[in-house]
């Protein structure tokens, strides 16, 4: 399906230069492992074992935001998931850089600093001008090829993204690989039965654009979460609360109202919402109400009811592919967590192509003790998932395609 080239097809012993996604919470100035590492892991293994001299180029936070520091800790946690020493060089593409890089030996790997510590590197420019670069002049010439296994990051035209490939042979990394297969499946893959979209989560936004986006490619919405509520309020309930400093049923309201009314028109035979919500009652337990009971907005709401978890769970037994982006409730908190896991459990018992995205969403897999296994694929992607399932062309991936373009010439 891919047009790049791939982990396959690069001969054995090079020096290659890899760029990671690694970009991870950060807790009071430490990294946070996380399935990130883990999935990296697989790829790094794997030039090692081809005798590859790996150089690893990762990013994390943006400058002036808190989670903005080196990767010195990165270096750490990927080395316990690859099982073998990943070194680690405090510079970019300095002098240190460089001398770290000349000294790497095939079955060797090494981590350079945060990507966006190097000026050049942020400016969202066109992959020709990011090839000018100093930093992509400079590390280019001491590898024989690139691998990019950023497919979290591909959104970004950033240099080491895509400045590399214009001037050196680039390849997808096995994480750019599979993630791109699956996440592009919606739009370019025909199911022969129903295709089930489990839309939720606080990101009304992102939520709203890929239901415009496949309207006519999904057969059922299952809605929960914050973006639930916004399509619930537009369908006449007095619910929805917002979360953090979001505004969404508030100052954002008016202008998303016509969407939300304009995709219930549209396509209001395959959008279901939540027949009951949930919330905290006096006691601390977990509570429940038919949503056609709401005439006034009393309280938040933090989960779907158990009749609506019922409904879903039907409609994915009778589905041949299932998405899900956001969760359906605050699952972190157990009590409210029935919405995100029932639906979870129900798409892990069938046997249908599923596809599970978004950081938060996907995290409630390691949480609940579901297995990994049981899904055809759990996205750690956040915005590039959002750009496949919308159709949206993600820069990373085309400048590798034109790369083997120029190869194959
Ligand atoms: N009713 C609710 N009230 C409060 N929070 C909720 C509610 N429903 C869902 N959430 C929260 O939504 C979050 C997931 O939303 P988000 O839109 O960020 O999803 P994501 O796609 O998994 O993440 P990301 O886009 O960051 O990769 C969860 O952490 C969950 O607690
Ligand atoms: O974590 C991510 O989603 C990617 O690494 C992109 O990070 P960014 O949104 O800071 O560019």
């Amino acid at each position: 399906m891919s047009t790049f080239r791939t982990l396959d097809d690069l001969a054995d012993g090079q020096r290659v230069l890899v760029r990671l996604d690694l970009n991870s919470p950060i807790e009071d100035g430490e990294v946070q492992d996380n399935r990130r590492f883990e999935r990296h892991a697989e790829t790094v293994r794997e030039l090692l074992a081809a005798d590859h001299a790996v150089a690893l180029m990762a990013h994390q936070g943006r400058p002036g935001d808190d989670d903005f520091v080196s990767l010195e800790g990165h270096a750490e946690i990927l080395a316990e998931h690859v099982g073998s020493d990943i070194g680690f060089v405090a510079d970019t593409y300095g002098e240190e850089a460089l001398s770290a890089v000349k000294n790497l030996s095939g079955g060797e790997a090494l981590l350079l600093e945060n990507t966006r510590m190097c000026d050049e590197e942020l400016p969202e420019e066109e992959p020709e001008v990011k090839a000018e670069t100093d930093f992509v002049r400079t590390l280019a010439p001491e590898f024989d090829a690139y691998v990019n296994d950023a497919y979290s990051a591909a959104h970004r035209s950033h240099a080491s993204l895509v400045g590399f490939p214009v001037v050196m042979d680039a390849y997808a990394g096995r994480v750019m690989q599979t993630e791109y297969e699956a996440n592009s499946a919606i739009g370019g893959r025909e199911f022969d039965g129903n295709v089930t979209m489990v839309v939720g989560g606080t990101k009304a936004t992102d939520v709203i654009g890929v239901m415009e986006a496949l309207g006519e490619r999904v057969d059922t919405f299952c809605l929960g979460g914050i973006a639930g509520e916004l399509f619930l309020r537009a369908d006449g309930y007095p619910v929805g609360t917002d979360v953090g400093d979001m505004a969404l049923f508030d100052d954002q309201w008016d202008a998303n109202r016509e969407t939300i009314e304009g995709l219930l028109d549209e396509h209001g035979d395959s959008i279901r919402l939540a027949l009951d919500l949930a919330y905290e009652a006096e006691d601390g337990g977990r509570a429940e109400q038919p949503v056609s009971g709401i005439d006034e907005k009393t309280r938040p709401y933090l989960d779907v009811g158990t009749m609506t978890v019922e409904e879903y769970e039907q409609v994915i037994r009778q589905s041949e592919a299932v998405f899900v982006k956001g969760a359906l409730g605050l699952f972190e908190d157990e009590r409210f967590s029935k919405g995100t896991v029932g639906v979870l459990d129900a798409i892990a018992d069938t046997d249908c192509f599923s596809v599970v995205g978004g950081g938060d969403t996907s995290r409630a897999i390691e949480m609940y003790d579901l297995d990994e296994d049981d899904f055809s694929h759990v996205s750690i992607a956040g915005g590039a998932y959002i750009r496949a399932l919308t159709g949206e062309p993600l820069v990373g991936v085309q400048v590798l395609e034109a790369a083997a373009d120029r190869m194959a010439t």
